[in-house]
């Protein structure tokens, strides 16, 4: 399954935000879209979702294999979302109820995308917090969002998004909340989870160290528009563009230096 966006346009309140972006996902890939804030990188990965806000529009094709997402009654692209194309978002205590268990959410995801029974689901529940190695998975099903960490709050709300077995992943910024030594095991967990079960991964940074060390190919955003799209070895050794060139220069040093970088 391939995910193939050409000549995206989204217009909110009739200034236009994304500006014409092509880009395709092929089966199994690893692609980083990067870009500084506001360069359209959550807008895009919103349009994909059917998710974009009220007044916002979206023009041209994005294709899920042969079928078209653009124009999609609401309905039918709610089977999608999970299914096909999951999806984990940057500050998980947003994704997560705060007043049930995390069992019984990750329990519900399994639910809705399988079908599974109570019982069925709650013991899926306890595999699916072994798969993303959150501690103890059967007492941690019974705890709290407040009762995790911050890192373990992002693996449950991984384990939400791969309970539905999507063929894509699209992950948007889901380290930036996390510190640093917890952002580089969700990125190690992100990473082997993707390989292991042969998905697709869209992964949304503004941090080109980041960005490295999950995708093999990066499409560089600025205003909306395609500035710069190439195999990651290749922005980080040739970056063409001066935005690209920047990017470069703020990557994380504590993750990933850049050599002979000027930090
Ligand atoms: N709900 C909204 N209403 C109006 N304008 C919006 C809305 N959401 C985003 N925009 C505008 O669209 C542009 C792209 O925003 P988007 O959130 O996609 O950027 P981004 O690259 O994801 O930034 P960040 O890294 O800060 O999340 C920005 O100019 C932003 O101001």
């Amino acid at each position: 399954m391939s995910l193939s966006v050409k000549d995206l346009v989204v217009e909110i309140d009739g200034r236009r935000v994304i500006d014409g972006i092509s880009f395709d996902v092929p089966d199994g890939a690893r692609l980083g879209l990067i870009g500084e804030s506001g360069s359209g990188k959550s807008l895009t990965a919103l349009a994909i979702l059917g998710l974009l806000p009220d007044g916002a529009t979206a023009t041209g094709s994005i294709r899920w294999d042969d079928t078209e997402l653009i124009g999609m009654p609401d309905r039918e692209l709610a089977r999608f979302r999970g299914d096909d194309i999951g999806i984990v978002f940057q500050e998980p205590r947003t994704a997560l109820n705060p007043i049930r268990t995390v069992g019984r959410q990750i329990a519900e995801s399994v639910r809705i995308h399988t079908g599974a029974g109570k019982r069925e689901a709650r013991a899926r529940a306890i595999e699916e917090a072994a798969r993303v190695r959150l501690p103890d998975p059967e007492s941690i099903v019974q705890k709290y969002p407040h009762q995790l960490s911050g890192g373990q709050r992002q693996r449950v709300a991984i384990a939400m998004a791969l309970a539905c077995r999507p063929r894509l992943l699209i992950a948007d910024e889901p380290t930036t909340a996390l510190d640093v030594t917890i952002q580089a095991e969700i990125l190690k967990l992100l990473l082997s989870l993707v390989e292991e079960q042969g998905k697709s991964l869209m992964f949304i940074t503004h941090d080109l160290a980041v960005l490295a060390q999950v995708a093999t190919h990066g499409v560089v955003l600025e205003e909306g528009r395609v500035i710069e799209s190439a195999p990651v070895s290749t922005l980080l050794t040739a970056p063409s563009s001066p935005i690209t060139q920047g990017l470069l220069r703020d990557a994380t040093a504590t993750l990933w230096r850049p050599e002979g970088g000027d930090r």
